[in-house]
């Protein structure tokens, strides 16, 4: 019977999905986060409130590696890249530890963060190897394999950007989905009625794991995947640009966003940290785009703007 070891490693939250991916990208097959922003607001089974836990500025994020990988060696690769992102995130109360699973642990942790996750009205998650989930009335599943994905889709900034998607989708589109990772918003989109999608991401194996995903369900011929730098070099005129991003990314492409969609289309912009909205507004607001709705979910922000000389229903129009 394998074993496994955990790394598992508190950093601030806006690392999350940096360190996330570079955990993957190590060998993991998926990780595990616990953030305390998650549990903000809940309710109880009886609708009250639950009283607010102190919020940390840290998530703790675990990865899994078969016991046969050089665990040690591997945890000292991990520090090194992280330590290169200083300029980047905060490291105050960094650590990384290591911690050895017994398979069944394993597989309960496993099993506790994939399964099946309804995100919209319409829209469900659910892992590829997931058989027995049926759809019912009109429920679309998007089949992912959390395995080879960044992530499972069901990170706030995935739903959010989700639920954008959901709100101005109305059939016959054309969509870029920029940072496609996972392909998840590609995936949704054809289940949405957009009519074409081009799909890019700046890591090559994203786009082999984005191809792989969109493989999986139907719709895929309408998903283009390649590989490019945000928007450079490209000239597809598209009714909705879609990308979660860092917000510190976001701003770098407002300009050729504006450049792209048509009149009348949206940009909607995911992956912002609170403190980093007003920044990504006002680089879209000077490339010409208005506010039209903005959806925050603990610490995240997704933003829709608009492109349109109709300023009625605009935030601030
Ligand atoms: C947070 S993931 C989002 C994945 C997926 N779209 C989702 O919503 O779950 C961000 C993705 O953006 C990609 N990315 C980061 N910088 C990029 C850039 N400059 N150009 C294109 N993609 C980029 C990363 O490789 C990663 O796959």
């Amino acid at each position: 019977m394998n074993n496994w070891n955990s790394i598992t490693i508190k950093i601030s939250r806006e690392a999350e999905e940096t360190i996330s991916a570079l955990l993957i990208e190590a060998g993991s097959a998926g990780v595990e986060i616990n953030d305390s922003a998650d549990y903000l607001n809940h309710e109880d089974q009886f609708g009250e409130v639950l009283p607010e836990i102190e919020q940390s500025e840290l998530v703790e994020i675990t990865a899994y590696y078969p016991e046969n990988m050089p665990i040690v060696e591997l945890k000292a690769e991990i520090e090194h890249k992280i330590a290169n992102l200083a300029d980047y995130f905060s490291l105050t109360g960094l650590s990384v530890t290591t911690n050895n699973l017994s398979e069944t642990n394993w597989a309960e942790a496993w099993k506790k963060y994939f399964e099946p996750a309804r995100i919209t009205h319409d829209l469900t998650i659910v892992p590829s190897w997931t058989k027995d989930y049926l759809a019912t009335g009109s429920e679309k599943l998007i089949r992912l394999d959390p395995g080879m994905a960044f992530g499972t889709g069901t990170h706030p900034t995935t739903k959010m950007s989700l639920y954008a998607l959901e709100q101005v989708l109305r059939g016959g589109e054309t969509l870029l989905d920029v940072g496609t990772g996972s392909g998840v918003l590609s995936v949704a989109a054809t289940y949405l009625g957009a009519a074409e999608i081009f799909a890019y991401d700046i890591d090559e194996v994203a786009v082999r794991v984005a191809l792989e995903n969109i493989e999986l369900n139907p719709g895929h011929e309408k998903i283009h995947v390649s590989a490019n730098n945000l928007l450079e070099g490209i000239d597809k005129k598209a009714d909705v640009i879609v990308a979660n991003i860092l917000a510190d990314i976001l701003v770098l492409m407002t300009d050729d966003a504006f450049r792209l969609v048509k009149e009348e289309g949206y940009l909607i912009m995911s992956g912002i940290i609170a403190d980093k909205a007003d920044m990504v507004i006002a680089s879209a607001e000077n490339a010409g785009f208005f506010l039209e709705t903005r959806m925050i979910q603990g610490e995240w922000n997704c933003l829709i703007f608009k492109k349109t000389e109709n300023r009625e229903g605009v935030i601030g129009g």
